[in-house]
Formats: structure tokens, sequence, C-alpha cells
């Protein structure tokens, strides 16, 4: 074995810099080696390339620029191929060939520890939406928040608007929030399904006005759909106190403004944001009182209400508003406590690349409310069994649902000589009769309030403290509804008389 031999070998891999050792590869024969095939490849292309040109420029055309500049990288990259392909013997390698392969190896480094930051990431993102229990359906979904500054920094949540959600003492988001609010922000088509009290009304508050940036007479730019009077006026408050501060105009479509608006009807004009509930909207709609041409966000809430079976003259109300939305840049979010399987196919054939986003197990009521079943034998058992909770003493307020108005009238006349303040609340009652009732109830006047199903859903009666099922619900959706109405108390218990 000679000295080349032997240099050969214990270099065997390593790159030599020809530009720079020219002369040692000289003398240690490396050049000898390599420039056979490199020079040999390298003059080839080099030929051919001239004889294009020369062929080109002989019928009297010249190549672009681009493409010379294609060619030129070409014959790069083969000189490149074959200088760093690795032989027995010492690599022979150019600066510019060292180069261009040092930057194809920090490309694929850079591909490999992208993936990895995010898969890193997505599993971050995963562990999140387990521990808050959020389900999500569709493709491209923005990962979820975690704070409401979160907001400001990557959606522009209005600052004013963040300074009024911490005045009101919310800092953390729900989980509903946490993953609904990114989506409309986005301007993603949703149909969000989490229990009542989980906080779904600021779920849709937020990005709307976030959406809207400032107010500006285009027209109403975001409506609210809600199925009863009491709920629109609980979102009209929300809105109204988000929103302090920021000058948007928000309007709620009730008796007295529809009779203001009679005589100016332009003064839709003027409104950013406008609740209704449907059967007002769609009269205004057949009398061509109201314009939605200008709705961006149209915000459907307790969907499931609104789609009920028996219900059905909701559905035609909700084709009409939805038709009425014609602007093409609408978009549409659907908010229930109870996935409805109607609802949900419904958003699947008329939404756009629909999301739907569920809050721990469908249909199932939130943890937080304690649950009792009382076993009574008969129907006199019942009487006792409230008789037996009033006497204990119990922490108003307390809400009881019956089956019917007259099974409300009949205990309304039991309970009123037991020395508690108890009052009636169902549909045969005056609007401001069910107002006085609720406003009662709301300041402490009012220690137990007896009710049909009408507000099993969706008013927020801060702070009560005992639901009564003194009759059966008539399904595990009505159930649900109905000790929610609790749980927005995050506490006490629901009973169920048996
Ligand atoms: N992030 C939050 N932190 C603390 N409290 C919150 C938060 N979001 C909402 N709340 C409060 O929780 C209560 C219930 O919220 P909300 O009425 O929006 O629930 P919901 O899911 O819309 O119920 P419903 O099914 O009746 O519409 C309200 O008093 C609201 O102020």
């Amino acid at each position: 074995m000679d000295a080349f031999d032997l240099f050969r070998k214990l270099g065997a891999g390593a790159k030599f810099d020809f530009k720079r050792f020219g002369k040692d590869a000289e003398r240690f024969k490396v050049m000898r080696m390599m420039s056979n095939i490199s020079l040999f490849v390298f003059s080839e292309a080099e030929e051919k390339q001239d004889e294009e040109v020369e062929v080109d420029a002989a019928a009297g055309k010249r190549k672009r620029p681009d493409e010379e500049k294609t060619a030129k990288k070409k014959k790069k990259d083969t000189q490149a191929e074959v200088a760093c392909e690795e032989t027995e013997g010492i690599l022979w390698t150019s600066s510019a060939d060292r180069k261009s392969k040092g930057l194809k190896e920090g490309r694929d480094r850079d591909k490999t520890s992208m993936k990895r930051l995010q898969h890193l990431h997505q599993e971050k993102v995963n562990r999140v939406r387990m521990q808050h229990r959020i389900n999500v359906h569709g493709c491209d979904v923005p990962d979820p928040v975690c704070t409401f500054s979160e907001l400001q920094s990557e959606y522009d949540l209005n600052p004013r608007v963040l300074q009024n959600l911490s005045a009101a003492g919310l800092t953390i988001p729900t989980p509903i929030q946490m993953q609904a609010i990114p989506l409309m922000m986005h301007g993603r088509e949703l149909l969000a399904c989490a229990p009542t009290g989980s906080g779904k009304t600021l779920a849709f508050c937020l990005p709307l006005l976030t959406h809207l940036k400032q107010p500006a007479n285009l027209g109403i730019r975001a409506l609210v759909i809600s199925p009863t009077r009491e709920l629109a006026s609980q979102t009209h408050r929300e809105l109204v106190r988000l929103s302090e501060g920021v000058g948007f105009r928000v309007h709620i479509l009730d008796k007295a403004s529809m009779a203001a608006r009679k005589h100016v009807p332009s003064s839709h004009k003027k409104s950013d944001i406008l609740i209704s509930t449907p059967n007002r909207l769609v009269f205004l709609l057949k009398q061509d009182a109201i314009d939605l041409s200008s709705v961006e966000w149209l915000v459907v809430d307790e969907s499931d209400k609104l789609f009920e079976d028996g219900r059905s003259g909701f559905r035609e109300q909700l084709a009409a508003v939805f038709q009425a939305c014609s602007s093409p840049r609408v978009r549409r979010a659907l908010y229930s406590a109870t996935c409805a399987p109607d609802v949900e196919q419904w958003c699947r054939l008329n939404l756009d690349n629909l999301v739907s986003v569920n809050i721990g197990h469908r249909n199932s009521a939130v943890e937080t409310v304690e649950q009792e079943l009382l076993f009574v034998g008969t129907e006199n058992g019942k009487l006792l069994a409230v008789r037996d909770i009033i006497k204990k003493g119990f922490l108003p307020p307390m809400l009881v649902f019956v089956q019917s108005i007259d099974r409300a009238r009949e205990l309304f006349h039991e309970l009123v000589y037991e020395g508690i303040n108890v009052d009636i609340i169902h549909a045969d009652r005056t609007q401001q009769q069910r107002d006085n009732v609720i406003s009662s109830f709301r300041s402490g006047d009012i220690w137990v309030l007896i009710c049909t199903a009408l507000l099993a859903r969706g008013i927020d009666f801060k702070g009560v403290n005992l639901v009564l099922n003194y009759d059966f619900p008539t399904s595990a959706v009505e159930y649900i509804h109905r000790i929610e109405q609790q749980c927005k108390n995050k506490g006490g218990g629901g009973g169920q008389c048996k």
C-alpha cells in the first residue's frame, strides 16, 4: 500500500474543497480521480447548452433569461450531485457545492424540526380540548383560546370590550367560549352545543362585536334570533353591557320598538346589532318594513327549540329569516343546549364548511348540578314532599316545574297559604305580568316560582338554588333544560318528585 492508497483509506468519506486546496489535491492525485468524472459531466452539459444556444441563435431566437437561469441551475445541481457522490476515497467538493448541499441539508433539517414543532403543538391543543371536554368536528379548526387577552392579541378584540369583560368579573373563557369564539372570529359557520349556563351567549357576542369593529350606518350587520322574548332581552342586556363605551347600536325588537319603527322605517339603518324572536322579525319582513340584506352574521340561539317537533311554524319563520339575510357575505352560527339530530342534519345540508362543537357528553346535564330523586308514592305524596321541603327550610329562590297551566294554578293555590312568597308564570299570563314576575324573582321578592315548560329554556335566573320537577319532564332533553336553570348558579341541586 503506497502513501496515496493509505491517504485514500484514511480519508474515506472526507470532503475535499478543491477550490481552496487545489494544490494539495494535485499532490495527492485527488483531482485526477474525481475531475475525470466531474469535468466530463460538467463539460458535456456545458457543451450541450452552448450548442442549444447556438442553434437558437441560428434560428434567430434567443433563449429567455429565465430559461437560461433554469438551465444554469440544472447544470449546477448536476455538478453538485456528482461532486458530492460518496466514493471509497476522498470526496471532491467545491465551496459552491458545499454551500448548495449545506442549504439542502438545512432545508431538510428545517422541515423535520417544523414537523416536530407542529406535532408538539397539535398535542398541546388536543390536551386542552380533552381537559375541557371540547369535541370538534370539521376541518381546519383554529386552536382554542385559553384567556380573553389572547383574543385581543390574536383577533384584535376591542380593548374596551376586554375591559368591560374584566369589569364584569369574566376572566377565563368557558370551554364553549374557548373553541367557538376563535371559530367565529375566523368566519366559520358553526353548530355549537353546550349545557345551559355554560356561557354560550358570550361565545357569540364577543365575535360579533369583534367582527363589526365599530358602529357604521350600513344597516343591520348582525342578527340574533332567540326563541323567547325573555331570552332575547337577556342577550340584549349582555351585548349592551359588553359594548359599553364602544358605541354599537344594539336593538331588540319588542312591542315598543316595533310601534316606534312603524313611523320611522329607516331607523333600522341605525342598528348595528338586532336581537329578535322569529315571530316579530317575520311580521316585519312580511310587511317589507325591515331590510336584512346587510346582515353579515346570523346567530340562532337555542336552535333546537326552534326546530322542535310540533313547532313547524318556527322552521318556516327561520327559513324566511335565512332567505332575507341575502348578503353573500352572511355567516351563520347555531347555538343550543342539546344536540337535536334534525338540527345537525339541517346544518350539514345548509351551512358552508360546517364545524360542530360539543362540550361534554351529548345531551347530559352539567356536573355541577347535584341531583336527587324523591320517592313520594302517590300524587298526594308530591304535595306533602313539597310542604316538607318548605317546613324544613330551604334556601330560596326555588323553581318548581309542572306539566300544565292548570297544574301550575292548583299548586299555587296550595302553596300560597304556606307563608312563603310564591308566584306562577305561564303562557296565559300577559307579557307585563311575566316581566314583573321575572324581575321580582330576580330581585328576591318571590321565593318560589311555579312555571310550565315555557321558562325551561334560556332564561338566566342568577342564583336559583333549587329546581323541583314536581311533574316529570316529557323528555330527557326537557329535564336538562329545567335543571340547568339551577346550574347557572353553579351549585345547589335539582329535585325530582316521582
Ligand atoms: N367566562 C365566564 N366566566 C364566568 N362566568 C361566565 C362566563 N361566561 C358567561 N358567564 C356567566 O354564566 C352565566 C350563564 O351564561 P349564559 O346565559 O351565557 O349561558 P348559556 O349557555 O347561554 O345558557 P342558555 O342555554 O340559557 O343560553 C351568565 O351569568 C354569564 O354572565
